[in-house]
């Protein structure tokens, strides 16, 4: 098969594994920088333009597409879709897991554990928001933060208002949670395949430090999940749409919650704590699934 992956930077292990993966088994595989393809419109055909060239003749394409370059990326996305590449993880679903307020609302809707969240817009109701998820203590988080910056622990009342009205003043938007004191400063990464959790690692911060991130300081150790955490996981990946996602879970009195869905999940901190070949089988996924023509924007919502 001749795949593509759209992604920034060739170096990072997770890129080096899939195309290793991809080598292993007799496939080629390119990367693109995403920011670099150029999405030609203008034709009945559409196409994807390259250094120059109309890309062709790939059977699959592999989306890493950065936070900070969504739009673009899911737009580049699309145009491989509708020119009949089929990709790993549709625009459409990637899309939907990348908005917080989106995925919550269809995660919340069909009964998946979640901490009670609301979200802040107005600055006056900063103390009822508060308590509206039975805080304090509650954590604050920007909607569009990664590896941990921007999210803040909040242990009374009058300190939380202050920040999310200096975040709302700011014109930052945020979210507010239930602090989930039990999960000790843990979470579980549980790795979803084809609607199977095939590897996960418990993420477990620093000393003294609420936020699990590897980024900031955090260890990762093999782990053995429950069935519901199992199940909990498979769902969340089926209703987002996602074939391949990383689901993060916390250990809550009233079960497993999910964090977040990461439609990019990175694979050295899986593979390192489980010791699997998880770029192999992703790879092996894309030969048994990849179709021209069968985008069909899985998922609702
Ligand atoms: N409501 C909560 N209760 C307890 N701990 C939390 C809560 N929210 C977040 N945390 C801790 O903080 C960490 C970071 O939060 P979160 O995953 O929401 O943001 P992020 O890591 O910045 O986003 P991303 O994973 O997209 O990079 C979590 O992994 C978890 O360990
Ligand atoms: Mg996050
Ligand atoms: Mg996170």
């Amino acid at each position: 098969m001749k795949i593509a992956m759209l992604a920034r930077n060739p170096n990072l292990y997770s890129h080096k594994r899939l195309v290793e993966a991809a080598e292993e088994r007799g496939h080629t595989l390119d990367i693109l920088n995403t920011t670099r393809c150029t999405v030609n419109i203008a034709s009945h055909r559409p196409t994807v333009m390259y250094r120059g060239e109309t890309l062709s003749g790939y059977h699959a394409v592999i989306p890493r597409i950065g936070a900070s370059i969504t739009n673009y990326g899911l737009a580049v996305l699309r145009q491989f879709e509708m020119s009949g590449v089929w990709s790993l993880n549709e625009s459409v679903a990637i899309g939907r897991s990348r908005d917080k307020l989106r995925s919550t609302q269809i995660m919340a809707k069909h009964g998946l554990g979640l901490p009670l969240t609301a979200y802040a817009n107005d600055p006056k109701q900063a103390e009822e928001i508060i308590k509206a998820v039975n805080g304090p203590p509650v954590v604050i988080k920007l909607l569009e933060g990664t590896q941990g910056i921007g999210v803040v622990l909040a242990e009374t009342l009058k300190g939380g208002a202050s920040i999310i009205e200096a975040f709302r003043g700011a014109n930052v938007n945020i979210m507010v949670q239930e602090f989930i004191k039990e999960a000790g400063g843990s979470d579980i990464r549980c790795l979803v395949v084809g609607g199977k959790v095939v590897a996960a690692m418990k993420r477990q911060g620093a000393e003294g430090e609420f936020r699990s991130n590897l980024h900031r300081g955090g260890t990762a150790q093999l782990i053995k999940i429950t069935p519901e955490e199992r199940s909990t996981a498979v769902r969340a990946a089926k209703h987002m749409g996602l074939n391949v996602c990383g689901v993060d879970l916390l250990r809550s009195n009233h079960g497993p919650v999910i964090m977040e869905v990461n439609s990019s999940p990175g694979l050295e901190g899986i593979e390192n704590a489980t010791g699997k070949d998880i770029a192999g089988q992703i790879i092996e996924f894309i030969e048994g699934h990849a179709k021209p023509n069968s985008t069909k924007t899985k998922g609702k919502g």
